[in-house]
């Protein structure tokens, strides 16, 4: 019997030396024994209330599990009793005594009635009964093997799945010199490597009793479609059966994979279809070409196949070969060509444009400068010239196409860590500006603006480092060519732009930066050092949006702001769009703009996620200390 309380005191050293004693000199004390040992060594940890002791002490005291061990203890005790029979041959027994032993037994009513027992044909049927179990007679005869096999080969495997609803997990392929049907891939999670008894490489042999020797795999696939309940499969088992030794990797897609469009996958129903910016995670890269990986969002689910890097690379190469030439076509941003801006410039109004700066929206110096109109217009302006980040030259825009995977772990940023830098992409008009005015406004001391770079001269109101860095244009090329410029352009003469050192000042002062971004910006910045959370704004639907910029301005060269016409809602509507299409693997969050209010909470509960809660990022960013 098992018995322990939680609170029941420990049996001393001399008790424990006892019956450990008495466990080695006695086996068959069995289990149960063992278990209240066992039990009394946990008595210990649950009252120092180790984590998981609890439960573990729970299952052993289960009265399910007792008594399941009971029973198994009362088997092992009638194993060890070894039943076996007076004799085999108690029918030729039976014979003997009455042919020879009565015959010679002087006549009396006793054995008179012996014989006529022993006679009784039922009583001879129970002999024979009895002979026939004694001699285990009953079990089948099976033919002898062929000497010719080796000893540690499993010639022929049957295996039994029960299909309720669910695929079986496992594709075939037809040999290409043998024409067997052979197990191509077992899915991780299937029905099939759940049961350990497929593998790929395996031979089939039968499938419900139907040979399946020289018939297509489609006819295969055809008959396990119709198969109902039980399958049972005939296989001649591969002599090596695939290890998975690989480590599960995850990664951020890069790219977006649809298996019915697919038409070299090689089981479309097996495919994963994945959007970017999905976290997969990998847990097969036995085959090149073809890998096995769940979404992190339903890691519940059996694998899919998806395509490997190398296959996707193929892909993306074979697919740039067969382009005609076009020059840098791959550089230029597709977004922007139908973007239409405005073109009528009234240059008179430079300087009063330059007023409504100084006249700031914020207090303190650094923290209304990253709000400059004229940065803000240089970047407007650059989306019809083409603004290039240097992010986007032709190295990294071609990492981005040989990358269609990205591989990504989990990382806590640590109270002594700097920030990780808050980016802000979206359409133009659509609020990035005013609800990081807003952030800002909510706590200057904890969020703050970079403070962007120009080669104008300093006006007599501002000063140096608040409005802008005021550098001449050769500092500024050498910020470019060294790569310190996260974006740049120019506007009416004079280049613009926001530099990796700014945004760094910011966090080396302890502080959350929060910068908008061009989408072509976003590869420069997402860096080890400066780890940019990237959230994307988007606009509502056109109703809520003529709803809700009713009152609202877009900003222009012209000396006053316009109200929203439907076209410029249309036009940010199709443009955000594009961004998701173009950019989408970079979003780690994104808010819908539609109420003011909302969106701004939504902004400021995203940035403190992304400093205090753990989040993917790519594995490059990490050292193995910093993973979570
Ligand atoms: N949710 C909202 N509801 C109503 N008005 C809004 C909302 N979000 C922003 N606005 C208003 O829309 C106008 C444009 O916003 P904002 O200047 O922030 O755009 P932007 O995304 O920064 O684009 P750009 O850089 O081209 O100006 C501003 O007048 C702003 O106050």
């Amino acid at each position: 019997m098992i018995q322990s309380d939680k609170g029941s005191d420990l049996p001393d050293e001399k008790d424990k030396k006892d019956e450990k004693l008495s466990t080695r000199t006695n086996p068959e004390n069995g289990i149960s024994h063992l278990l209240r040992l066992v039990l009394q060594e946990l008595n210990l940890f649950y009252s120092r209330d180790v984590n998981g002791v609890c439960l573990l002490y729970d299952l052993l005291h289960s009265p399910w599990l007792q008594a399941l061990l009971k029973v198994y203890d009362s088997l092992q005790e009638f194993k060890e009793k070894k039943l076996v029979p007076a004799t085999p041959h108690a029918q030729a027994l039976s014979c003997e005594v009455r042919l020879k032993i009565l015959r010679e037994t002087p006549k009396s009513p006793e054995i008179q009635e012996l014989r006529q027992i022993l006679q009784a044909p039922h009583f001879k049927a129970l002999l024979s009964a009895h002979d026939t179990v004694a001699q285990k007679d009953f079990e089948p005869l099976l033919p002898p093997l062929p000497d010719n096999i080796p000893e540690s080969e499993e010639a022929m495997r049957i295996v039994c799945l029960v299909k309720n609803q669910q695929p079986l997990g496992a594709t075939i392929k037809r040999h290409e010199m043998t024409g067997d049907i052979l197990v191509a891939r077992v899915i991780h999670g299937g029905l099939a490597e759940r049961s350990g008894l497929l593998y790929a490489g395996d031979k089939l042999v039968e499938v419900n009793g139907v040979s399946v020797e020289g018939l297509d795999p489609e006819q295969v696939i055809h008959i396990l479609a119709m198969s109902r309940g039980t399958i049972m499969f005939k296989v001649v088992p591969v002599s090596d059966p695939p290890v998975n030794s690989q480590k599960t990797v995850y990664v951020r897609a890069m790219i977006e994979y649809w298996p019915q469009e697919d038409p070299t996958i090689p089981c479309m129903d097996a495919g994963l279809p994945f959007q970017k910016g999905d976290i997969l995670q990998i847990v097969d890269q036995n085959d090149a070409l073809w890998w096995q990986a769940r979404k992190i969002s339903d890691l519940g689910t059996c694998a899919g196949l998806i395509p490997s890097n190398q296959l996707l690379k193929r892909k993306q190469r074979e697919f740039w070969w067969s382009q005609p030439y076009q020059p840098y076509k791959h550089l230029r941003s597709t977004i922007y060509d139908d973007m239409k801006i405005d073109e009528k410039c009234v240059e008179a109004v430079t300087a009063c444009f330059s007023r409504r700066e100084a006249g700031s929206e914020l207090p303190g110096p650094g923290s209304h400068s990253g709000f400059r109109r004229s940065m803000r217009l240089c970047r407007r302006r650059a989306h019809r010239s083409q603004l290039r980040a240097p992010g986007c030259g032709a190295s990294s825009c071609a990492g981005a196409v040989g990358a269609p995977y990205e591989e990504v772990v989990r990382y806590q940023r640590r109270p002594t860590d700097k920030h990780r830098l808050i980016v802000l992409v979206g359409p133009s008009g659509v609020g990035v500006n005013e609800l990081r005015r807003q952030l800002i406004e909510l706590n200057p001391d904890r969020f703050q603006s970079a403070v962007p770079h120009t080669t104008r001269s300093k006006k007599s109101y501002e000063m140096d480092g608040r409005e802008y860095h005021y550098v001449s244009k050769e500092t500024f090329e050498s910020l470019v060519y060294s790569h310190r410029m996260l974006e740049y352009g120019e506007y009416k003469g004079h280049l613009y732009g926001t530099s990796v050192d700014a945004v760094q000042a910011v966090l080396d002062d302890g502080k959350i930066c929060v910068m908008d971004l061009e989408p072509q910006g976003i590869q420069v910045a997402r860096t080890q050092e400066l780890k940019p959370y990237v959230i994307f704004i988007k606009p509502s639907n056109m109703s809520c949006m003529k709803r809700s910029r009713k009152n609202a301005k877009i900003i222009t060269d012209y000396f006053v702001d316009m109200k929203f016409k439907d076209e410029d809602l249309q036009e940010m509507e199709d443009l955000a769009q594009k961004m998701e299409t173009q950019f989408g693997q970079f979003f780690d969050h994104v808010i819908v703009n539609d109420n003011l209010q909302e969106a701004c909470a939504q902004l400021l509960s995203a940035v403190q996620k992304a400093q205090e809660e753990s989040q993917w990022v790519p594995a490059t960013w990490v050292s193995s200390d910093t993973k979570s």
